[in-house]
């Protein structure tokens, strides 16, 4: 650990500071180049502009770029430290964004006294992009700060740790439990946190079929339950009438545990209370809920995920967020609402089924084969095929409930 501590420092200091920089898509060189690019030439689609605004998708960036906007009030699972502590996070963001899909996405991170200040300050500057990513914002405001963002402006805006998480929960849950031989209106789910991911993900698997009184979720004083007095709005929707008190209480016999909370809450002698052949998503980054280790030395019947790269079934927003913008842009949606998110779900659930090309193989050097099964419920982020198949799914079914200003794909759209 000592060891990629140190590398993960290299990596970002050297040999330039941070993850991205700028380039030129037009020359520059002369000047008549310059005469083009700046002045006078420039004049010419500002006057374009002025006068009809969606010119703007024509004669500038703004169609490809999409910005990532955090507060830094909780950074992955390490929690309120500020918005330039998030910065690495967020330069990571653009990077998975130019990277999977080739969207130009800017970093800003922002400083605020009020909800409304931070709702204030994004609607200010959403028109210079073709779409926000809120990332890494604490429950309860990020509801209400995407709920007025969405209202306010007119192009998609998305807060990537519910959704994002919500919608690659979803497609690697219905997959875990199909190998587990477990229906999802059957199962048990105890969801550790009540927080952004938390909420969205469970609203998400009940749209997919889990039956809400078979939920139990957990915040940081146990049993999310009626008779708390202490819950808001979000975490009322969750509230069961329930004489359980405990993650003890409510594991036993659970055919899911989903955590979206913090690092090494759930024991080896917890996993052994659940179901027969259950399902363990312990999201929390960079440290799960349970080390894959410690679960499997528990018992050999669970299917375990994790949010991080380093283990099997990675359950992470990465699976979405390129690919959901990237579709949601090139039809000039304005929003990404149920269809299109529950398009991404099925999409990225069915992918997990094919046979996986030998360029996926070759990214994981400690691989030697991957199939659908219990070590492989959901693609990997490096599967080329994720941006054709997501943002197909995704364009297409924004174009089906009418939000895109563009309603045709071409034939050969992602091919
Ligand atoms: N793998 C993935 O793709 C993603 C993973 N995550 C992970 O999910 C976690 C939560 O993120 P997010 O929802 O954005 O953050 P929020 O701040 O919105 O929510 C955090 C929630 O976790 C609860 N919590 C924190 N620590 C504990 C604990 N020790 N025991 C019980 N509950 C706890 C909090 O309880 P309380 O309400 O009482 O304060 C709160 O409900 C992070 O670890 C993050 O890394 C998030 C997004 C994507
Ligand atoms: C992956 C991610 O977005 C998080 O842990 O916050
Ligand atoms: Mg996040």
């Amino acid at each position: 650990m000592a060891d990629l501590r140190q590398q993960a420092l290299d990596y970002h200091e050297f040999p330039t500071p941070g993850k991205m920089a700028v380039c030129l898509t037009k020359p520059a060189q002369t000047s008549m180049d310059l005469a083009l690019a700046y002045s006078p030439g420039v004049a010419e689609p500002v006057r374009e502009i002025a006068s009809n605004p969606a010119d703007a998708y024509r004669y500038t960036a703004k169609g490809n770029t999409v910005a990532v906007i955090s507060n830094g009030t909780a950074i992955l699972g390490l929690g309120n430290l500020g918005p330039l502590a998030s910065k690495p996070v967020m330069e990571g963001k653009a990077l998975l964004f130019k990277h999977f899909a080739n969207i130009d996405a800017t970093d800003i991170q922002v400083k605020h006294r009020t909800t409304e200040e931070f709702i204030n300050t994004v609607e200010a500057i959403a028109d210079t992009f073709g779409g926000i990513n809120l990332e890494d914002i604490k429950a309860p405001e990020c509801f209400e700060i995407e709920r007025e963002l969405i209202e306010r402006c007119s192009i998609p805006v998305f807060h990537d740790d519910q959704h994002g998480t919500a919608i690659v929960t979803a497609a690697g849950m219905i997959n875990a439990l199909e190998i587990q031989g477990k229906s999802i209106e059957k199962a048990v789910f105890v969801c550790m946190g009540a927080g952004a991911a938390a909420i969205a993900c469970m609203t998400m698997l009940v749209k997919c079929g889990a039956s809400r009184e078979n939920v139990y979720m957990l915040d940081r004083k146990g049993v999310i339950h009626t008779r708390r007095d202490d819950l808001n709005e979000y975490k009322e929707l969750f509230a069961n009438n329930t004489d359980k008190r405990t993650l003890q209480d409510v594991i036993k016999g659970a055919d899911v545990f989903l955590g979206l909370s913090g690092p090494d809450v759930l024991t080896a002698e917890d996993v052994l209370l659940m179901a027969d052949n259950p399902v363990i998503f312990a999201c929390s980054n960079p440290d799960p809920e349970i080390k894959p280790e410690v679960a499997h030395d528990a018992r050999k019947d669970l299917i375990m995920g994790t949010g991080r790269s380093d283990y099997p079934n990675q359950v992470n927003n990465v699976l979405c967020f390129p690919f959901i913008f990237r579709g949601a842009l090139d039809v000039r949606a304005s929003r990404i609402n149920d269809e299109m998110k529950i398009a991404a779900v099925h999409a990225i659930a069915e992918l997990a089924k094919e046979s996986v090309p030998d360029s996926v193989l070759a990214a994981y050097p400690n691989v030697t084969s991957l199939s659908f099964g219990p070590d492989y419920v959901l693609p990997k982020p490096m599967d080329p095929r994720l941006l054709p198949r997501i943002a197909r799914a995704v364009a297409q079914a924004a174009i089906d409930s009418g939000v895109a200003a563009i309603t045709t794909l071409p034939e050969d759209y992602l091919v």
